[in-house]
Parts: C-alpha cells; sequence; structure tokens
C-alpha cells in the first residue's frame, strides 16, 4: 500500500443524514487515506448513492440531538463544487443518465471529456481554454482507451462506450482519487473485463479509487481496503481478503453465499440452504 501524508482523501466522522422520519446515514465514520484503494460494498438500500450524495454535495449532515457530523474531503469541509471537482473525479450513475440521450447525449466524446472542466452539461455551455484543453481532453479518452469515440455523440455509444468517456471526462483534471458508482452496471462480460483492466491500470499509475458497488466482481485486485455498509452505518471494515468471506458476505447480504477468487477476480454465488 502507498499511503501518501496528504490529508485523508475522505473523512466522514459521526455523519448522520434524514429525511423526515427516515435515517438514511447513520452516525457513519469513514476514513479513507489519499493512496488507498477502496471499495464500499453493501446490498440495495444501504446508503450507498446517500454517500455519494454527501460527496458531491447533494446531501449535508443533519443535525443529530446536539450532534452535527463532519465531511472532510482532502483536509477540508468547506468546499466549492467547482474546486471539488477538480481533485475528486466522480461519475455517477446519475450522470450515466444524464448523458445517455436528450441534449446531452449529443455531445460527441470529445466534447463531454471537455465538458469536465467546467462541469456543464450541455454543448452550448463548454467552457474551456483552447488547444491545450483539447489535448488534455484527447489524452483523458486515450487513458481509458476511448480516443476513437472522440468525434461520436454519446447517444450513439454502447453502455460502455459511454461509461469510459464518462471516466474520462471526470480524469480531465488529473484528480486525486476517482469514485465510481457500480461503473460496470449494464455492460457486457467482455466491456466489463475490458473496463475493469482500465481501473486497475488508473489505479497503478496512481490514481486512488473510491468505489461504490454491490457488485463483488468490480472488486480489482488493486482494491486494499472494503468498508461493508448495512442500514446506512459501516458493518464492517478491513483488508480485502479478510472481508470477502462466506461468513461476513452471507451476512452482509442475508442470505447464504460463497465466494471465489480465480486469478485475482472475485465471483459470488448463492449456495443451497
Ligand atoms: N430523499 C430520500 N427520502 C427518503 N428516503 C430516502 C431518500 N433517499 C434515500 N432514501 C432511503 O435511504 C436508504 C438508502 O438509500 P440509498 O439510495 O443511499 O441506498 P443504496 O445503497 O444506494 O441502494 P441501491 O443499491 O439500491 O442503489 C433507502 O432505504 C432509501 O429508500
Amino acid at each position: 500500500m502507498q499511503v501518501s501524508h496528504s490529508p485523508p482523501l475522505l473523512e466522514l466522522d459521526q455523519v448522520t443524514v434524514t429525511r423526515g422520519p427516515v435515517r438514511i446515514l447513520d452516525r457513519l465514520s469513514i476514513s479513507m487515506p489519499l493512496g488507498q484503494h477502496t471499495a464500499i460494498l453493501g446490498p440495495n438500500g444501504s446508503g450507498k448513492t446517500s454517500l455519494l450524495k454527501l460527496l458531491i454535495r447533494q446531501f449535508y449532515p443533519s443535525i443529530d440531538g446536539e450532534h452535527a457530523g463532519d465531511v472532510r474531503i482532502l483536509g477540508r469541509s468547506d468546499w466549492h463544487i467547482d474546486e471539488l471537482r477538480q481533485r475528486l473525479g466522480i461519475v455517477s450513475n446519475e450522470l450515466d443518465h444524464a448523458f445517455a440521450s436528450g441534449r446531452s447525449g449529443r455531445m460527441t466524446g470529445l466534447e463531454a471529456a471537455l465538458s469536465g472542466f467546467s462541469g456543464v452539461r450541455l454543448k452550448r455551455h463548454l467552457k474551456y481554454d483552447g488547444e491545450s484543453d483539447v489535448e488534455r481532453a484527447r489524452a483523458a479518452l486515450r487513458r481509458v482507451a476511448a480516443e476513437h469515440l472522440a468525434d461520436r455523440t454519446l447517444e450513439t455509444m454502447s453502455t460502455g462506450e459511454r461509461r469510459r468517456t464518462l471516466i474520462a471526462r471526470a480524469l480531465v483534471h488529473r484528480p486525486a482519487a476517482l469514485v465510481l458508482d457500480e461503473p460496470t452496471t449494464g455492460l457486457d462480460i467482455g466491456s466489463r473485463a475490458a473496463l475493469l483492466e482500465q481501473l486497475q491500470e488508473l489505479a497503478d499509475e496512481g490514481t486512488t479509487l473510491l468505489l461504490v458497488t454491490h457488485h463483488i466482481e468490480e472488486i480489482i485486485p488493486a482494491i486494499e481496503q472494503v468498508v461493508f455498509l448495512d442500514g446506512g452505518r459501516v458493518h464492517s471494515q478491513g483488508d480485502t481478503p479478510d472481508m470477502l468471506t462466506d461468513a461476513a458476505l452471507s451476512q452482509l447480504f442475508g442470505l447464504p453465499l460463497s465466494v471465489h477468487r480465480q486469478d485475482q477476480h472475485w465471483s459470488l454465488r448463492v449456495t443451497g440452504s
């Protein structure tokens, strides 16, 4: 593990988020060093999307009694969203849907990558700094083997092609970390393997990965730490091989499961009761 002396990538200290009577996140505490590739794994409804919304400032901690939780990213709580986007690349399912069709879907791969500089989602709002940014956007597309998609519109791309283009969009600022929300959802077996290999390469090149998922197959060899989320709380956390056991995953997902590992790839099967 290559952990830097920079502030942690992410620190959540006793964060509660409530909506009416619903306690979506419940005194959640997580600390994740920069340089440590981590997966947050949890069943449906465990709070994964809500955690992402905290990172992109769509959710804020709720006051819980006397206590207000704190979300610190790279040591700071008070980020402006534009500034934050330069340090933290985020590819969420919501972003993926937004770019799949409509006016955002009419952007080309290159325009979509360029839109990462200002975070806009429409071609007419594009703002970037001339040829040097165009070259950086092309370099980001190259990093995820998507340069050939530069002139194709997103609405004509396959799910896997669009996903890679959006990862390039998140990479244009060369962020310290990349946050990915179930990155292989909707991808066939070949596209999934190719994308996971590219994520492994990005991790090897020094981009910290934070993967939020319920697919154990997405836990690539680079992932060193796994945090189990359940009912808006951290259920447990630890080194990947210690966490991905039959007993631990059966308990997390609430049914008998058996874990398999072959050539550093994880998979999960439901076993007979
Ligand atoms: N705005 C909201 N108002 C009320 N309840 C909400 C709201 N947003 C989320 N929840 C509830 O909070 C819980 C966690 O939701 P969240 O979407 O974060 O889970 P998740 O782990 O991402 O699930 P999935 O894997 O199905 O996407 C769920 O029970 C959900 O119904």
